[in-house]
């Protein structure tokens, strides 16, 4: 068909979102004989403002607007994103609802002074931005000091060798993908430490209109990375609304059943809310929802109104 015969993808600049992009790329070029896959790289807002927190300067939306427009404009067919930096309440008329297969979904240690979070000296210095690993740092650790550390992978790592920080915590997935997961000195894997809701998951959002997108993304879908990724969506997005928040929130089959271990904190590690539920797959919108209200009925309200007040100041 000539009006599929090219497809542009819209990305960011970074290294990790080129690699993400090339991989799917990669993918459809495979899947569909003559295809030919171009990518669009784009600097967004989120790139450029490196100096202030994210929740400032309007959150996690900033990384997709450009590539959005690109979406919109029809100079892009599809754009790549980490499914954990799209926001949960998605653009109209440009679903992300295509996931590939997750991988890893956990946090790693990169640690200087020492290879595990037990291991630092009191007072140790660790690099994060993302309130969500700052309220488990200081839960597990309330005698280390917590700097700030934004930017992209290489410029974290590279940051932690000058001897910034002593250790500094990132995602897996992102560091296997580059090649770096032998930086890794602690998996912080689940029940003790939590992921972000759909890290380590790719997600390609296309104009809702455009079937014949749709028709060439069906068999890169995968069902059960859907079906985690619409649990945890479905938690953050009663539990977030429009701020951020330390939320964690790890959903997988295990076994016949799908399991959800999810937990609220406030930044300074005092209070940390956290749930565990199960069931069956049929039942896991029924599940997201026991898990978001018993969330709220510890008091998750508390900690997020208190949040949204401080970060109006
Ligand atoms: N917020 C940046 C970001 N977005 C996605 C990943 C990692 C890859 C993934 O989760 O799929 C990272 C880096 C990190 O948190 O270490």
């Amino acid at each position: 068909m000539t009006d599929s015969a090219r497809l542009v993808i819209a990305t960011r600049r970074s290294e990790l979102a080129l690699w993400q992009a090339n991989h799917v790329a990669a993918l459809l070029r495979e899947l569909h004989d003559g295809l030919e896959v171009e990518l669009l790289p784009l600097v967004t807002q989120g790139d450029r403002v490196l100096d202030r927190p994210l929740a400032q300067i309007g959150g996690k939306g900033l990384f997709l607007k450009e590539l959005e427009t690109a979406l919109l404009d029809g100079r892009a067919d599809l754009a790549v994103h980490s499914m954990k930096d799209v926001p949960v309440v998605e653009t109209e008329g440009l679903p992300v609802d295509t996931v590939l297969q997750r991988a890893n979904p956990f946090d790693g240690l990169l640690g200087r002074t020492a290879d595990r979070l037990a291991g630092l000296a009191s007072g140790a210095r660790v690099g994060t931005s993302s309130l969500r690993r700052q309220c488990q740092l200081r839960a597990l650790r309330p005698d280390l000091e917590i700097a700030d550390l934004r930017g992209n992978i290489n410029t974290r790592i590279g940051r932690l060798d000058a001897g910034d920080y002593d250790a500094i915590v990132l995602a897996c997935a992102g560091l296997e993908r580059l090649g770096l997961q032998q930086r890794v000195t602690e998996v912080l894997a689940a029940p003790d430490w939590l992921p972000a809701p759909t890290q380590g998951t790719i997600g390609v959002q296309r104009r809702a209109d455009d079937g014949s997108a749709a028709r060439l993304l069906a068999p890169l879908q995968h069902p059960e990375t859907a079906a985690v990724t619409r649990v945890e969506r479905t938690i953050a997005r009663r539990l977030e609304g429009s701020c951020q928040v330390p939320l964690a929130v790890f959903a997988r089959f295990e076994g016949d059943h799908l399991a959800v271990d999810a937990l609220v904190g406030s930044p300074d590690g005092r209070r940390v809310l956290r749930c565990t539920a199960s069931g069956a797959p049929s039942d896991a919108d029924r599940v997201a929802s026991e898990v978001a209200g018993d969330l709220l009925d510890q008091g998750a309200r508390e900690i997020i109104s208190a949040l949204s007040e401080s970060a109006a100041h």
